[in-house]
């Protein structure tokens, strides 16, 4: 008699912390240990974490996501007149299977880039003016998403707070590097078409990578279909799509600074199923294109020697954005 094949053993849930930072922005300071113990936690295992707690109003995501669907919805050929091809910053719309971040699959979505507003004569990699469509096509686009935009960068100043809290360094050890006005920092929103069960499987959304910057805050709808890579056991987990909070994610700056303390983790898309189109906005904060990014002491045990190099954050985002592009 055969035998029948075992039944698929599906991977354990794997349990995202969700950490609310409200008690820090009160200025509690028994709330702040606790938040910034969860931070260590959560930021070591599993790398991923949400916050919820924080000032960014709902009223003012709910008017983004709506300028941007308005917007993904215009002719392709008025979105592809602000191609990010036409700027020396990256800033502007990417169409449907112009990034490739995992080998063999192209990105399946649109997206658009924005960062701080600077004249093309200050230009310098990822820093110049940005690219937006006319107000009669896109009404309020422009004014949602500089205020979003300045928004998080005020709450990813808070994070990188807390991350130097949770490093055992200064409160204010990163403020120049992730808030001052030079400092790199942009917003890419997604659109990512419907597919069907069949496609999904064999396609991405968007291919599995870890974030080039430092510290990445992600809002995402609730459609769902961000997946996050558990390394001990080889498994792919969704992340919840919690209503009013951000996703938190390390990237590959954070993990080379903190001597792989803080490490970057595998996450992916897959398309939507659900026949709606899904709409992200990652806020990427990449920090000061001069500064070297070098074992921070802390980091660093008696004994241990440190990992890497220490590398300009021009070098490593210029190696990084292209081989993705
Ligand atoms: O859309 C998402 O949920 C993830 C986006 C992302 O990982 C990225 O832009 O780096
Ligand atoms: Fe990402």
């Amino acid at each position: 008699m055969a035998c029948n094949s075992p039944e698929p053993i599906s991977p354990p849930p794997l349990e995202i912390p969700v950490i609310d930072i409200s008690g820090y922005l009160r200025g509690e300071a028994s709330a702040t240990s606790a938040i910034v113990s969860s931070i260590a936690s959560a930021a070591r295992a599993p790398r991923f974490f949400q916050i919820t707690g924080h000032n960014v109003s709902p009223a003012l995501i709910a008017r983004l996501l709506t300028c941007l669907a308005a917007f993904f919805a215009l002719p392709l050929k008025t979105k592809n007149s602000i191609h990010r091809n036409k700027s020396s910053a990256l800033r502007g719309f990417e169409a449907v299977g112009e990034q490739r971040l995992e080998e063999g699959f192209s990105d399946c979505k649109e997206g658009f880039m924005v960062g701080p507003e600077r004249s093309a004569e200050d230009a310098r990699f990822l820093q110049g003016p940005n690219q937006w469509p006319k107000e009669t096509e896109a009404e309020g686009l422009k004014e949602a998403v500089l205020k979003y935009f300045s928004e998080m960068r005020a709450l990813s100043g808070t994070m990188f707070r807390l991350i130097a809290l949770s490093l055992g360094v200064d409160e204010h050890y990163f403020d120049e590097f992730a808030t001052s006005k030079d400092s790199i920092a942009n917003c890419r929103a997604h659109r990512y078409p419907p597919a069907s069960e069949e496609v999904a499987k064999n396609s991405r959304g968007i291919g599995a990578h870890t974030d080039f910057g430092a510290l990445t805050l992600l809002l995402q709808d609730k459609i769902g279909g961000l997946e996050v890579f558990h390394r001990p056991t080889q498994t792919w987990h969704p992340v919840e799509a919690l209503e009013g909070a951000f996703v938190v994610n390390v990237g590959d700056m954070l993990e080379r600074w903190t001597n792989n303390h803080y490490a970057s983790t595998l996450h992916r898309v897959i398309s939507p199923t659900s026949g709606q189109y899904r709409y992200s906005v990652a806020f990427f904060n990449e920090g000061l294109l001069d500064q070297v990014v070098e074992c921070i002491p802390t980091c660093l045990k008696q004994g241990d020697i440190p990992l890497y190099e220490p590398v300009s954050v021009e070098n490593h985002l210029r190696d990084r954005y292209g081989k993705s592009y």
